[in-house]
């Protein structure tokens, strides 16, 4: 008898796939091929395990990173990574159980001074780790960020880190499948990060809640792999479970030759079935999105949530004309900005070029054209922090590093830094950034600190001029 078969989304393709158990009402007990771990959230799931007297199931399929809470002062004063003093307390702690925890329960481990160490979603790919079709999960938000690969990447909390750890396995819900297609052509001068700006703006903090959202459409084939993760490293900023773009010849040479990724006859095999995973013609979501990017200019966020956002062209909005009335006048009042403002009047006081949305090797090389050979404007404060310790090196072998310490930016060790304040690297109150980060929250950069969320090339032109420019008209 002839078989029917339904046209599928890559989503189902690869859930289908990863159903170890189903039981109707509860979600499905679901494989996972690669587990990350970094010392935020890892701690506690290891304790508990002990306390179980169980084993982590399988050590092998367990990679684990410092990234947080790790200070990135400059290694010269120091000669070892290592010997750099952890000022807090709670964070030093986490480092060392982490790199104990790691050991005794022999999973990979990129340990402070191993190069490979780095921000958990800039490591995965750069390693090889990311393969199409694999359901990857770490206890961190941005794990969407993965997903760029063609394979569901989701964050979860710690006691699910833990069951992980016990078994390799997961029960969860079966999120809804959302498509987001950006149509034409991204403008000169607009970056992927400006495209998930806008496309935040578009859809909102909540407008992808409970989905997967698959992103298409030439716009996304036109990209790099460096620039997909960006896109997917915001899906979650949108509420959603997981972001994807279907793997093409961009993904697979990307991947080709990286130290985890299949070699020989097994890479011919893989890319083959890799090649079947992108959505079916004629397979349906349950909501699609369409947005075009003809019109897109560089984009700037004004306000406490990431889909505050507006054209460097534009001005500050009137609370009355944003949707949540309140909600921008309070994010307005944190923020120290009057309505009406040019975006290019904000003035500011930090840069930070870093974070797992942007500290990939494109990223600084794109940072580094915009300020070779000028300055940091006087009284500003900048910092380039790669993402981790192979971006590092590739840099200062393409003599980035050296056009950012000419320029007057701090060149910094890889980890989190400033986009989260947990690590040394933070704002005092009132002190305004454009950062290349995904989160603007109020306190997020250090309490009192005001993010304005920009690309790297924004980033870097914001350091030199001393306040936002549009950089299409940058020389
Ligand atoms: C510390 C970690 C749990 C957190 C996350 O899950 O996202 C962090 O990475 C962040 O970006 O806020
Ligand atoms: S760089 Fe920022 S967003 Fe990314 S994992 Fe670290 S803290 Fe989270």
């Amino acid at each position: 008898m002839k078989q029917v078969t339904f046209p599928q989304t890559m989503f189902e393709k690869i859930w289908n796939a990863h159903v170890v158990r189903k039981i109707e009402g509860q979600g499905a007990l679901l494989y996972i091929d690669r587990h990350l771990i970094h010392e935020v959230t890892s701690p506690q799931p290891f304790a508990a395990l002990r306390e179980a007297g169980r084993k982590v199931h399988r050590p092998e399929l367990t990679f684990g990173m410092v990234d947080h809470s790790i200070p990135t002062t400059p290694i010269r004063a120091y000669g070892r990574r290592s010997l750099i003093p952890i000022p807090d307390k709670q964070a030093e702690v986490q480092v060392g159980v982490m790199d104990r925890n790691s050991r005794a329960a022999g999973i990979q481990f990129f340990s402070v001074d191993d190069p490979r160490n780095g921000i958990v979603h800039v490591v995965a790919p750069e390693q090889g780790l990311t393969l199409p079709g694999t359901i990857i999960v770490c206890g961190d938000s941005h794990t969407s960020t993965l997903g760029a690969f063609g394979l569901l990447a989701f964050g979860i909390g710690t006691s699910e880190v833990e069951h992980v750890l016990a078994s390799q396995c997961l029960w969860q819900v079966k999120p809804k499948t959302m498509e987001v297609r950006i149509e034409g052509e991204l403008p000169s001068g607009c970056t992927a990060k400006d495209l998930a700006l806008f496309i935040m703006g578009q859809i909102g903090a909540a407008g992808g809640t409970g989905h997967c959202i698959e992103f298409t459409g030439p716009v996304i084939r036109s990209l790099s792999m460096e620039s997909r993760l960006t896109v997917c490293n915001m899906a979650i900023e949108a509420g959603a479970r997981a972001g994807m773009i279907a793997p093409d010849e961009t993904t697979f040479a990307y991947l080709q030759g990286r130290p985890f990724a299949p070699r020989g006859e097994m890479w011919e095999r893989a890319v083959a079935s890799w090649s079947e995973l992108a959505s079916d013609e004629g397979a349906s979501y349950d909501h699609v999105v369409v947005l075009h990017a003809d019109e897109l200019s560089p984009q700037v966020t004004w306000g406490t949530s990431p889909m505050m956002v507006a054209p460097v062209t534009g001005r500050v909005p009137e609370p009355e004309n944003f949707g949540d009335e309140a909600t921008a006048r309070r994010a307005l009042t944190y923020m120290g900005l009057e309505p009406g403002t040019p975006i290019q009047e904000i003035h500011l006081d930090r840069v930070f070029i870093g974070s797992c949305t942007n500290s990939r090797i494109e990223d600084l090389r794109i940072a580094a054209s915009i300020v070779r050979g000028k300055r940091v404007a006087a009284g500003l404060r900048a910092i380039v922090v790669p993402g981790s310790g192979l971006v590092k090196q590739q840099a200062e072998e393409e003599g980035l590093a050296q056009i950012f310490e000419d320029a007057g930016f701090e060149w910094r060790e890889p980890g989190c830094s400033m986009c989260v304040g947990m690590n040394g690297d933070r704002l005092t109150e009132g002190e305004r950034c454009a950062s290349t980060s995904n989160r603007n929250f109020e306190g997020r950069q250090g309490t009192g600190g005001r993010t304005h969320l920009v690309s790297p090339a924004m980033a870097a032109a914001a350091a030199i001029a001393g306040h936002f420019v549009d950089i299409r008209n940058w020389q």
